[in-house]
């Protein structure tokens, strides 16, 4: 008897455990772990995934038997379900979710999946065995039966794998059931044909692989007709001029979305038709979700000879992946070092060793410039999985990893989970980046899980970043305990040896001292006009993130802060005060400024839009490209506005931090930062450190090639340590003055974090919840002699702050409060703060009480 433990798809409290199935007669062999199922629960079917096999069971109910298996080769192996294992313990997360997060959402839903032959490995095998066979063995003539014909039918195996593909050949859509019930003594050997790609499994997902289409616009003649069209337009139609002028101007975006342009000039659709009519543009619905690579070519590239710096790296590298063993290296290279040749190279290295890899980049940087790199070096043996891709798009590329026809997955966090089954090197291009942190559950770190699966796997883990996360950064330097402790390497220079831009800071105070109320100081102003002038590039970076504002003196600078948390206090509008985040604390908004009694104080903050519009006054006719949230929602859009940039369409790009990431423009030689205070005081005790890295990573974009860059950033506190820093390029001196910072405070990574929020639809209930939380896990803790202010020297420590209202203090109807939980040590404050919670849930079961544990959080807002 053999039974299948399995964890249902019910994600509940008092679900979230191992339930065991038998394993039919006709489901022995098939069902492994890793496998999806089907199985009887309460009244209905729910799906499942195994993460076990045992001989016996300690239940003394008659087990029930699984109902059906969904997929014929299990979509997850045993080393993920592993990992699974470990992320839940971890991340405090329910198991199932856990799971979920590992597979495509095309494999989550009830989706109907068949079997078919593989059409391109039916040739390919068939090549291939004509090359290596013996001539004596008879070849078929139909190509349509060629696979395996080849192969001497008085095999066994060979005559009853071609009996099976031949079968589903005569099937238009063979389900994985009936072909298992058809062939109950062979598993194996259909296992292996799917495995090795011969036949494949398909899926018709309908709902999700519905193409969608947009309305859109486009010019019908060519460029010079339309221009030619325009020079003699009739003057009564001057709307209709209008709209053809701006298709003109736009020509590089086309086709564009119909509504866009007539909301943006605000013409009818009358005015369209009108130029319909006249043969000039046409209208057509246009797929809105395509394979933005399919198509594409990519230009071969070779490795390029490495330069001493990226010699002495790779060579450390490619040592530990010669051991096979774990190895983690903190990769600190300059903007511009060459940190991706290195990736390129170790990978080689790795694909040579029959091993795979796995390249995880930000989401927001996964733009086709990153992508032609890795394909134009590794070709197709490259699958590119990221959440614009469709459903089907997604599931095809994990596909090709799970079948082994992929050695390098490219993609944003989840592609942590990429099924390789030899892994050899995971590389985390720019490891600060905050969007390796899920916010949903399971709220996972891409890097920490980076570094788990590797110790599996005996990999190799390369965190890349020109401005490593304190984190990282400190465990690589104190080489702690910790026997998984980044090995530094460093790449202090560029690899094209040009200097890093030289950086002005502009004091923001001076100006308005001197009438300037303008957001651009004057230096900043002259810099723009004479790029403009020159046709050189400039980058513009505002950064507004959130809806956070502060409170701030547009005269000396002063912002108010919480006395005891030394974070920024975020202004409400609605009580006019400004509160802590962390602990609570609140005040009233101050109507001059309690440092110089200046009455220039109040909240701050600017939209791009607004400075867009700023642009357009002080220089007539300027080119502006605007990239942030609102322009970049559609797909693709995001690189069709950088590919007009490169193309010099526009003299400014003007964007939030999505314009500071990788970009690599040999015009651009002038970047200007609007406003450094606002990232600066966001209510996170991490503001310094996003700072100092946002300004190095904008800064790095300036004179990347033959020209000299030069970068402005302007400030109304240019005396921080952030701001002087990072316009010296000096990360060390930085990373001395934060670490003084953190400790003081104890912030990680002197300590670690769990943030705690709890939501429920009546405030008072609430309330209430979030305060018997605090005092039960205070008990606990104390009751252990854990409970401690983590300043006092203690080795083993937690402390409690809050309860307090989060700062998105009503979501979906729901109120919201938090706490957070600051611990050191060698103590299990997961598992505390996870039990105390789940024990609460039961209490207040059916009033409708959630609490969301967040482990080592990122956002804090
Ligand atoms: N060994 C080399 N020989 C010649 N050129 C090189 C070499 N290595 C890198 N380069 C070039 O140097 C430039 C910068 O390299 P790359 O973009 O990889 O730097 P990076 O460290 O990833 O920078 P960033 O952190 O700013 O993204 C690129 O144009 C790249 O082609
Ligand atoms: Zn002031
Ligand atoms: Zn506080």
């Amino acid at each position: 008897m053999k039974i299948a433990k399995v964890i249902v798809d019910v994600p509940a409290k008092d679900t979230d455990r191992e339930f065991d199935y038998l394993i039919p007669e006709s489901l022995l062999g098939w069902v492994e772990v890793g496998s999806r199922v089907g199985v009887p629960f309460g009244h209905r079917t729910v799906q499942g995934f195994v993460i076990s096999i045992a001989d016996h069971t300690n239940t003394t109910f008659k087990l029930k038997p699984i109902g059906e298996l969904l997929d014929l080769v299990p979509p997850l192996s045993p080393d993920l379900i592993e990992l699974a294992g470990w992320m839940s313990k971890r991340y405090a997360s329910n198991r199932i979710l856990t799971l979920q997060a590992m597979i495509p959402t095309a494999l989550k839903g009830k989706a109907k999946r068949y079997i078919s032959v593989n059409s391109e490995t039916q040739e390919q095998s068939a090549a291939e065995s004509t090359k290596s066979k013996d001539s004596s063995v008879p070849r078929s003539i139909h190509k349509t039966d060629s696979v395996l014909f080849d192969l001497p039918e008085d095999n066994e195996t060979f005559k009853v794998k071609n009996e099976i593909i031949r079968y589903v050949r005569s099937k238009e859509q063979v389900t994985l059931d009936h072909l298992g019930k058809r062939y109950p003594e062979d598993a194996d050997l259909i296992k292996e044909l799917l495995r090795t790609g011969v036949l494949q499994e398909n899926q018709s997902i309908k709902d999700k692989l519905q193409k969608k289409t947009l309305r859109s616009i486009d010019l019908a003649v060519s460029l010079e007709e339309a221009e030619a069209a325009l020079a003699d337009f009739p003057a009564k139609g001057k709307r209709q001029k209008e709209v053809l002028s701006y298709l003109i101007e736009m020509s590089s975006f086309l086709p564009m979305a119909l509504k866009e342009v007539l909301s943006g000039l605000q013409v009818s659709a009358g005015t369209v038709k009108g130029l319909e009519d006249k043969g000039l543009v046409v209208l057509e619905d246009v797929e809105v979700f395509r394979d933005p690579y399919k198509g594409r070519h990519f230009t071969p590239t070779q490795p390029l000879p490495l330069t001493l710096e990226q010699q002495a790296v790779y060579q450390k590298i490619v040592e530990k992946l010669d051991e096979r063993k774990q190895g983690v290296f903190l990769l600190h290279g300059v903007t511009g070092s060459g940190k991706t040749e290195v990736y390129l190279q170790t990978i080689q290295r790795a694909i040579e060793q029959d091993r795979q890899a796995i390249v995880l980049v930000p989401e927001i940087s996964l733009t086709p410039q990153m992508v032609e790199r890795f394909k134009g070096r590794f070709g197709d043996q490259v699958a590119v999985m990221h959440s614009r891709l469709s459903g089907g798009e997604r599931y095809d590329e994990w596909r090709k990893i799970r079948e082994g026809k992929a050695k390098v997955a490219v993609g944003a966090r989840s592609a942590v989970f990429a099924p390789f089954e030899h892994l050899g090197l995971i590389i985390i291009d720019e490891e600060h980046e905050t969007s390796y942190k899920q916010e949903e559950t399971p709220k996972y770190h891409a890097r920490d899980v980076a570094v788990e699966r590797a110790r599996q796997q005996g990999a190799v883990v390369i965190l890349g970043s020109a401005t490593p996360s304190m984190e990282s950064y400190y465990a690589a330097r104190s080489q702690s305990n910790d026997e998984f402790a980044p090995v530094l390497l460093e790449m202090p220079t560029r690899a094209l040896g040009n200097e890093l831009p030289v950086v002005h800071i502009v004091d923001m105070r001076e100006e308005l001292k001197d009438g300037n109320r303008s957001m651009f100081s004057r230096a900043l102003h002259k810099g723009i006009a004479e790029r403009i002038e020159k046709g050189e590039q400039t980058v513009l970076l505002l950064n507004r993130r959130g809806y956070s504002t502060f409170v701030m003196c547009r005269s000396c600078g002063y912002v108010a802060t919480c006395p005891e948390c030394d974070i920024s206090l975020t202004y409400h509008q609605r009580s006019n005060n400004m509160r802590c985040h962390y602990c609570g604390y609140a005040e009233v908004v101050p109507e001059v400024c309690p440092d110089c009694g200046s009455e220039h104080i109040r909240y701050f903050g600017t939209g791009t839009q607004r400075v867009e519009e700023e642009l357009a006054k002080l220089f007539p006719g300027v080119r502006v490209i605007r990239m942030d949230v609102d322009t970049t929602t559609e797909k693709g859009s995001h690189e069709k506005l950088l590919k007009a940039f490169r193309e010099k369409k526009a003299d400014i790009l003007l964007g939030t931090q999505m314009v500071a990431k990788g970009l690599d423009f040999p015009d651009v030689t002038l970047v200007g930062v609007i406003t450094a205070d606002s990232a600066l005081n966001l209510p996170d005790f991490r503001a310094a450190e996003k700072t100092f890295q946002l300004l190095t990573q904008v800064a790095g974009r300036a004179g990347r090639h033959q020209l000299p860059g030069e970068v402005f950033v302007q400030s109304y506190t240019p005396e921080h340590y952030s701001i002087v820093h990072a316009s010296k390029h000096d990360f060390n001196h930085f990373i001395r003055e934060e670490l003084k910072h953190r400790k003081i405070l104890q912030y990680p990574p002197y300590c670690r974090l769990i943030l705690v929020t709890f939501s429920h639809e009546q405030l008072p209930l609430l309330v209430r919840a979030a305060e018997n939380y605090t005092r039960m896990l205070k008990e606990q803790a104390g009751k252990r002699g854990q409970l401690g202010s983590l300043d006092k020297f203690s080795a083993d420590a937690l402390d409690v702050l809050g309860p307090v209202a989060s700062p998105m203090a009503r979501l979906k109807n729901r109120y919201r409060f938090q706490c957070m939980v600051k611990w050191r040590g060698d103590i299990d404050a997961t598992g505390l703060v996870r039990d105390i919670a789940r024990q609460m849930e039961q209490d207040f079961q059916g009033k409708d009480l959630l609490i969301s544990i967040d482990v080592d959080p990122q956002m804090l807002m």
